[in-house]
């Protein structure tokens, strides 16, 4: 029998949900190569699960591996060993993950992850930083980490770390995933990418707007995500997520959903999840609150 991903001694377990870009503009290039941009957030109902038990060596060691992203690179262990240190805390932790999330699919495993040791560790180190000062140190190891530290919908500007929260609707979505790595420095300085859409208000996306403007080159450069799109598209409006590489679309309920990840070929894996407004990471923070 295979042991457990996260063993009894974790003291605490929380869940680091997955992410979707509804929609994704590119604004313009800052003077340090990054891109502005305007994009919406909505968390899944399915994402990885961290554990966490406190060592009074001040160590922090994360025991569980994956394939291709050394311990010390994981972003668990930066972000640990970033707050540990910006908070002059002596403690440590022992981490453990259970990945389920795709790597490198724009739906934002390692920025949750990240956000989830922030989020776990003040709590099992009793830090008191709380959200805005976490989402400031977060926004340090990658551009999506802040939304993840807030736990709201959100409609993000700037790299995306100026954020409004937003209540949208919350369908399930059915998310394929090419068996493909998109890599998002390319995706930024392919020459053909669509770079100056003008800003929008929010209120015109709530009335339906936007789109990806990452996709055309995405599609272009991956012929693995354009057969995902053209797949989808035959049952449903499909776009893809960040810059890839997996493509969602959307359905009024779960029953719907599942019907067409069936109908699907083998080699275009998928899962079928709920888009929440309340990342399930602040809703079982709240119930420790409470006890
Ligand atoms: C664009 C998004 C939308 O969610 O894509 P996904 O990664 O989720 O697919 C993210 O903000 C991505 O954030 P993140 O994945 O942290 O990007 P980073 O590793 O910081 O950036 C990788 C590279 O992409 C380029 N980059 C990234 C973000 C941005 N706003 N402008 C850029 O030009 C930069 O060249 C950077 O060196
Ligand atoms: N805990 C982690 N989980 C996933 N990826 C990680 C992690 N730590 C570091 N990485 C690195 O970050 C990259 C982007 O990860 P991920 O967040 O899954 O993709 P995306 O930004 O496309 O949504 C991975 O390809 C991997 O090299």
């Amino acid at each position: 029998m295979t042991p457990p991903a996260i063993p009894a001694a974790a003291q605490l377990i929380l869940p680091a949900p997955a992410k979707l870009n509804l929609m994704l503009h590119i604004l313009g290039r800052r003077a340090d190569g990054y891109h502005e941009l305007q994009t919406l957030f909505q968390f899944l109902d399915h994402g990885d699960q961290l554990g966490f038990a406190l060592r009074e060596d001040g160590q922090i060691r994360l025991h569980s591996q994956i394939a291709g992203v050394a311990h010390d690179s994981n972003l668990i262990v930066r972000a640990a060993r970033r707050l540990q240190q910006d908070a002059g805390c002596p403690l440590g932790a022992d981490i453990w993950l259970d990945k389920r999330l795709p790597m490198g699919g724009g739906i934002g495993g390692g920025s949750s992850d990240a956000a989830t040791t922030l989020l776990g560790l003040d709590h099992l180190w009793q830090l008191g930083w709380g959200e805005e000062r976490l989402a400031a140190l977060g926004l340090g190891l990658g551009a999506d980490v802040p939304v993840f530290v807030r736990g709201r919908a959100a409609f993000a500007e700037g790299v995306g770390e100026r954020l409004t929260p937003i209540e949208l609707a919350e369908p399930w979505f059915l998310v394929a995933i090419p068996q493909v790595l998109v890599s998002t420095a390319e995706v930024f300085s392919d020459p053909e990418l669509t770079r100056d859409t003008p800003p929008i208000k929010v209120r015109s996306l709530l009335e339906g707007g936007g789109r990806n403007d990452c996709q055309p080159v995405v599609q272009k450069r991956y012929p693995e995500v354009r057969n995902a799109l053209i797949l989808l598209n035959k049952f449903v409006p499909a776009r893809l997520t960040g810059t890839g590489a997996c493509v969602f679309g959307s359905f009024p309920n779960r029953v719907d959903a599942d019907k067409v990840a069936r109908q699907l070929p083998a080699a275009l894996p998928s899962f079928v999840a709920q888009g929440r407004n309340v990342s399930m990471l602040h809703r079982k923070l709240a119930t420790l609150a409470k006890k």
